[in-house]
């Protein structure tokens, strides 16, 4: 298991780029002088927050869990980095070496990323034969305990992130209780946070408190990066890190829910029935840390504030981890308001195929890589038609699933598998009776669900399809061409690939699966089972299907291939302001990102650069 961000293969290909990257966006602007928003007062049965969110500020303390009491109260703020520290790390990135204009925005290169932004020392023997070390982010004024037999904290070297302060500060979101009294997990979608916002919660709302973005965050962007309080490499170690956090930082991590305390029976109710363990077990990324020297390892890390992204079966938020710097990065999946939740998935990426009705679950590990993904290159076109077996009324999804198109041993994203299947999972790995939007459906809607089965079901195969070189007789089953093939026949009609990609397109849409085939299999949250992704998962690493992106790629080439200048620079236009989002990320993949934008603008500029412009039309003399 490889714990690096995702590193979209880009259908516009550019230039590989020797520049050291780190970027500023237009958009980044410094914190303002914090002030407290909130007012939380507790009753009995009741808590009554109020947020006034134009005033910029950070959020009240979370109290914990409604239902749970705490050893006590500090702010959330004084485990955060600091205004000071973010104005040191802003006053770092503003003297970076060189800029220059992209686009509309700035950016900045850096002229020397590797000088270290941590140092660490030991905090002596603890747990058997490890020790626990401690972290300090210079740059945040964040320090992080570490316990990882065989890898010290000096061994990381983190090197530094090249976040803007505004997605380290919590500025993008806040923390707050989830649902009301009978609403269970129901986001309170509606509020506009230029209003004062009331939310009134019962005691005892199963999952307490909920990450809510404060402003709109657009498709692609960063809505949070944080460096983890806590990395142990089993939970088991939790006990002895938990002792030697600083204070501040621990009376917010033992304000974590623990679902396994729900289980102690004999003991008083509230955090006392907490564990570390089980704090650890409920809340921690599964990350992989690398030395530098090379050694990797499976590890937990906790986050103070990602870790209370609640799970969506259609999430609105993807977590990557970036192990060079530590960085967990949050990126919005969709367009966010104000007031939407930040959920992410916790399901497990792959799973057997229940695309195939006779598979059920639980599932086998994979056990071999799962298909790698096709990804197309605005190159010439080598040739001439490869599909034989088009049809005129190509068979329909239902006869395809029930044949034995699909091997039984199919490894799909376990976000395709129906509701139930999806709900048993999280049961099964999360002890989580999940209740987000797409999964807590009235029995009377029982056809909404089914909608939503088939949607995922045809979602799953078409990913399977497009994505997989071995299932290419399936794809010409289903009449689907590659952009090369579409380009080199003309029996495929103009826009019929622009309709099939349109399609995927909304289904992802209307399932909230937007740029969620970005996520790294390899980050995950919340319970472990070991058998779904550990150390044997390596081949799990090729797993990268782009979704939206990928879709919206195809689209735009294909206006590009038709000479359609407008419909060309529409989805240019989309899919540059995706990628521009997704560089600010900072991790491996945001030099890659750059060089994407720069060819994307060169095509806005003038769509006659574009390599294929106007084939296909040429070609059939049209
Ligand atoms: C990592 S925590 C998320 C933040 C948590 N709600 C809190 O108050 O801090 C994971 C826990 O939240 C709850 N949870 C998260 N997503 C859920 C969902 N979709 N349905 C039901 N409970 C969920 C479960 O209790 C789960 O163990």
């Amino acid at each position: 298991m490889i714990a690096i961000a995702p590193q979209p293969q880009a259908l516009f290909r550019s230039p590989a780029h020797a520049l050291p990257y780190g970027m500023v966006g237009s958009t980044n602007r410094r914190p303002s002088a914090r002030k407290r928003t909130s007012v939380g007062e507790q009753d009995s049965s009741r808590i009554h927050l109020e947020v006034h969110a134009n005033t910029k500020s950070v959020p009240h303390h979370p109290k914990c869990e409604p239902s749970r009491s705490c050893y006590g109260h500090t702010s959330l703020d004084a485990a955060l980095p600091s205004a000071s520290a973010s104005d040191n790390s802003s006053k770092k990135l503003r003297t970076a070496s060189r800029s220059r204009r992209l686009g509309d925005a700035q950016v900045v290169y850096f002229s020397s990323p590797r000088n270290p932004s941590a140092d660490c020392s030991s905090l002596g023997g603890t747990a058997e034969d490890a020790v626990v070390e401690t972290l300090r982010f210079k740059d945040l004024g964040q320090e992080c305990l570490i316990c990882v037999r065989g890898l010290s904290a000096g061994s990381l070297r983190p090197e530094p992130s090249h976040h803007s302060d505004l997605i380290y500060s919590n500025d993008n979101v806040v923390i707050l209780p989830v649902g009301g009294p009978d609403s269970g997990l129901l986001s309170p979608y509606t509020y506009s946070l230029d209003k004062p916002l009331r939310i009134t919660v019962a005691s005892g709302v199963l999952s307490g408190l909920g990450m809510f973005a404060k402003r709109s965050i657009p498709r692609g962007s960063v809505i949070l990066a944080e460096k983890p309080v806590m990395i142990v490499e089993d939970a088991n170690d939790a006990e002895h890190v938990f002792e030697k956090l600083e204070r501040s930082v621990r009376v917010n991590v033992e304000c974590l829910p623990d679902l396994t305390a729900s289980h102690t029976h004999g003991q008083a109710p509230g955090m006392r029935s907490k564990t570390p363990q089980g704090i650890v077990k409920t809340n921690a990324f599964d990350i992989e840390c690398a030395s530098n020297l090379g050694e990797k390892k499976a590890c937990k890390a906790i986050f103070l504030q990602s870790s209370r992204c609640n799970h969506s079966c259609g999430p609105s938020a993807i977590a990557t981890f970036d192990a060079s710097s530590l960085t967990l990065t949050l990126l919005a999946n969709r367009n966010l308001k104000p007031g939407d939740e930040i959920t992410i998935s916790y399901l497990p990426v792959l799973s057997s195929s229940s695309l195939h009705p006779s598979v059920i679950l639980p599932f086998s590990p994979p056990t071999s890589p799962p298909t790698t993904i096709g990804h197309l290159t605005p190159t010439f076109p080598s040739g001439t038609s490869v599909i034989t077996e088009s049809s005129s009324s190509p068979p329909t999804i239902s006869s395809l699933l029930s044949s034995s198109s699909i091997p039984n041993s199919t490894n799909v994203p376990a976000i395709y598998l129906p509701r139930h299947s999806r709900r048993r999972l999280l049961s099964d790995v999360y002890n989580i009776d999940c209740r987000c939007e797409h999964c807590d459906i009235p029995w009377t809607e029982a056809a909404s669900v089914h909608k939503s089965d088939r949607v995922r079901k045809e979602l799953g195969l078409y990913n399977l399809v497009l994505s997989s070189d071995s299932l290419t007789k399936l794809r010409k089953k289903l009449a689907i061409p590659t952009f090369e093939e579409w380009c080199g026949d003309s029996r495929f009609s103009p826009d019929s690939l622009i309709t099939v990609h349109s399609r995927l397109m909304e289904m992802r849409e209307k399932e909230g699966l937007e740029l969620t085939a970005l996520a790294d299999p390899r980050v995950s949250v919340g319970f472990q089972s070991g058998s779904n992704f550990d150390a044997q998962g390596e081949g799990n690493v090729n797993l990268k299907e782009e979704g939206w992106l990928k879709h919206a790629d195809v689209i735009g080439m294909c206006f590009g291939a038709l000479g359609d200048k407008k419909g060309f620079r529409r989805w240019v236009r989309k899919i540059r302001d995706v990628r521009w989002a997704m560089s600010m990320c900072g991790d491996g993949g945001s030099q890659e990102q750059i060089g994407h934008v720069k060819v994307l603008d060169t095509w806005l500029d003038r769509p006659e650069t574009f390599p294929l412009w106007g084939w296909r039309a040429q070609k059939e003399g049209y």
